[in-house]
Parts: structure tokens; sequence; C-alpha cells
């Protein structure tokens, strides 16, 4: 079967968030990152691909901007939702620098149940680190998160529907519209 096309699903779908307001909450965060990070080694900045790659740049020049440094590397994490109960990740790549010791600052662009996070976060731990907070452009606004992961920084919220743009993908589609839209109802 062929995959639905965006530009099916578009002309149909709710703008939640456009490019102004996710630029806004972007540089708002780095205020904030910026006032809770100091001292001399720069944090490890983990940017969760794909989806959180345009966010997590973009939140990058904005700390960097305000004279804080990082450290760049990535991780690729990718959850498959079946039928069975629980949540599968399937990690496709992993950090190469070593988190011992390191306070380290994830990136992504959706906290939705969690499942993604809270394993990343875990791994993280299982490594070393010393300190690791969580920055997500977007929170999906529902009672299904897992117990034990939470965002230490929040761009914006999002309602319970299928979000994408900004990172997030329709059936690998429209990761790179500079906005966030909802699927119709
Ligand atoms: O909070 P959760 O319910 O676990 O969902 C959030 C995760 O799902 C998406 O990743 P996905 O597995 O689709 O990979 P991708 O970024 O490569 O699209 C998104 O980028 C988050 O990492
Ligand atoms: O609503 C969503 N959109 C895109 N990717 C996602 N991953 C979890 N939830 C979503």
């Amino acid at each position: 079967m062929s995959p639905v096309q965006l530009g099916e699903v578009l002309p149909e779908a709710d703008l939640i968030h456009d490019r102004a307001t996710l630029e806004a909450a972007i540089t708002d965060m780095a205020d904030t990152i910026r006032a809770d990070y100091d001292g001399e080694t720069a944090p490890l900045f983990i940017t969760v691909m794909h989806g959180g790659m345009p966010f997590a740049a973009q939140l990058a020049f904005a700390l960097g901007e305000r004279g804080l440094d990082l450290e760049f590397d990535y991780l690729h994490a990718t959850r498959y939702r079946g039928n069975t109960s629980g949540a599968r990740l399937a990690w496709l790549h992993r950090p190469a620098t070593s988190m011992r010791g390191r306070r380290v600052l994830l990136a992504d662009d959706i906290l939705d149940e969690g499942h993604t996070l809270l394993a990343i976060r875990q791994w993280c731990e299982d490594q070393g680190a010393a300190d690791i907070r969580v920055a997500v452009l977007a929170v999906k606004i529902h009672d299904r998160r897992v117990e034990g992961i939470e965002a230490d920084y929040v761009g914006v919220e999002v309602p319970d529907r299928y979000v994408f743009g900004y990172g997030m993908d329709f059936q690998e589609q429209g990761r790179n519209l500079p906005a966030i839209y909802a699927l119709k109802a």
C-alpha cells in the first residue's frame, strides 16, 4: 500500500504553533538554561535524532549566543509501537563520547508518553553521567505519561493529537516544516 502523502493531510491539518512562536519559545528556553548552567566544562549536548535535530540546532545557537559552550554528540533511539503491551526501543546509534562525570543535556522534539526519554535517561545514568537534564520543544498534554520522566525545559505544549513538523514526522515526511501541525482530529 502506498504511503499517505504529506500533501494530502497538510491542507486539513490544524496549525498548532507557528514558527515565530516556536523560535520565541526556544530563545526563552535558552535564557533559562543559560542561567542554570555555569562552570568551566561545557555540557555534553546530546541531540536525539531524528526528530530533535531542528530544535537542537536552534537551541544550540541560542546558547552559544548567550556564552554557553557545548560539546556535541547525538544518539538515535526509535520506538516501535506494537500491539503488545509496553514499549520497545531500538537503539540505532549511541553517543561515542564518554558521559562519565559529565553534565548531559538531552534535546528532543517531543515528550509524549515518555518511554523514549525514560530509556535514554536511564542509559545516560548507567553511563555514569553526573547530571542529566532534558530539553524538549514540545510536551503533549495527556495523562498517559510513564512514571519517572519529565522534561526540565519545555518549549510549548501540544494537544493530545498526532503532531508533525519542526522535526516531527508524518510517516517520515514533513520534518522540515517550520511549524507544528496536528493531524485532522
Ligand atoms: O514520549 P514517547 O511516546 O516515547 O515519544 C516521543 C519520541 O518519539 C519520537 O521519536 P521516534 O521513535 O518517532 O523516532 P524519530 O525521532 O526518528 O522519528 C520523538 O522524536 C520522541 O523521541
Ligand atoms: O505526536 C507525535 N508526532 C510525531 N512523533 C511522535 N512521537 C511521539 N508522539 C509523536
